[in-house]
């Protein structure tokens, strides 16, 4: 925001308040009431307001305060920023980041721990991202924001304040579409992102002392997919699981699984082990540990894939 007056946050609460999560304290105070702007309650309008904003050249970085809220907006980012670019031929684009933290694990009632982000990279126009890391949310948002295109920027609840690490002040970019692999292993590859990452790397860990040798792949970006790190490392291993929140069915455990069956049919050794949330409406507190994959349910997945 110091560099370019062009990019403006906005949203329910963002300004005085700080955010729900603190995502934007102190911007305010910092940048004033019109590069900070406080919304009314109405996402269609908050998002409409951003492409038009975006289309005539600035850099809007609206906030959708829970995932589960953005549906009075999915007409506008699926009907209008997606398609920017291409329905006037390059003349538009809409460089435009929608942040929504989203997923579950924090005890929060219904419509604020579903994980859509499948939903979102289904459109072709959107660029879908979710760090895993303190460093990689700086690095990815500063590419998303620097992106002459839509993105959807989803930041993981469960890990906002859960672990600490050293981040540069200095500005710095993480590019869009590149996983990372995050514990290297020669037995099965486990693709998986945001707040799955660190349960699925420590039930890597467990599995090591049996012998399962895994490799963790931390995608980033979900799309589009970095397809030549997935499929590089399953032909070194042959056997591949993927672990996510969201629900089994249509999630991108299914489009990780065809990519390799497309890209990599004769490495494989085992089917592809789906580790994921339950193909039914995010559960209130009481079954939300079970609904949610831990490392105990990553580990039996994982054994499956290697004992095949
Ligand atoms: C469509 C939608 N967007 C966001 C939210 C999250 N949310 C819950 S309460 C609230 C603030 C409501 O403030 P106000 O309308 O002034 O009512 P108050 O609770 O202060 O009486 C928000 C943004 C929501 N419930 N539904």
């Amino acid at each position: 925001m110091e560099r370019d007056d062009d990019v403006v946050v906005m949203g329910e609460d963002v300004g005085k308040n700080g955010g729900v999560f603190r995502a934007t304290e102190g911007l305010h105070d910092e940048f004033g009431d019109n590069r900070v702007v406080d919304t009314p309650l109405a996402e269609s309008g908050i998002i409409g307001t951003a492409i038009g904003m975006a289309a005539y050249g600035m850099r809007p970085v609206p906030e959708i305060q829970f995932l589960g809220f953005i549906y009075p907006g999915f007409d506008q980012v699926v009907s209008h920023a997606a398609r920017l670019r291409t329905r006037s031929r390059g003349q538009y684009t809409c460089p435009m980041v929608i942040r929504a933290p989203y997923g579950g694990g924090i005890r929060a009632p219904e419509h604020h721990s579903e994980s859509s982000e499948a939903m979102f990279a289904h459109q072709p126009g959107l660029k879908v991202v979710i760090p895993s890391t303190p460093y990689d949310t700086k690095g990815l948002l500063t590419s998303a924001i620097r992106s002459p295109d839509p993105v959807i920027f989803l930041e993981p609840k469960l890990i906002y304040r859960a672990f600490r690490e050293e981040v540069p002040t200095e500005s710095y970019e993480v590019p869009i579409g590149e996983a990372a692999v995050r514990r290297e292993g020669t037995d099965i590859s486990v693709y998986t992102w945001g707040a799955m990452t660190r349960p699925t790397l420590e039930a890597a860990e467990t599995l090591a002392d049996e012998g399962i040798d895994a490799e963790v792949v931390d995608l980033r970006t979900v799309s589009p997919l970095d397809e030549e790190t997935i499929v590089e490392s399953f032909e070194k291993t042959g056997r591949a699981a993927v672990v996510h929140e969201a629900p089994k069915t249509g999630g991108l455990g299914a489009e990780i699984a065809a990519t390799l069956q497309e890209e990599a049919l004769l490495y494989q050794e085992a089917p592809v082990e789906r580790i994921t949330g339950f193909d039914t409406p995010f559960p209130l507190y009481a079954l939300e540990d079970y609904y949610l994959p831990e490392p105990a349910r990553i580990e039996d997945g994982i054994r499956d894939a290697v004992e095949f």
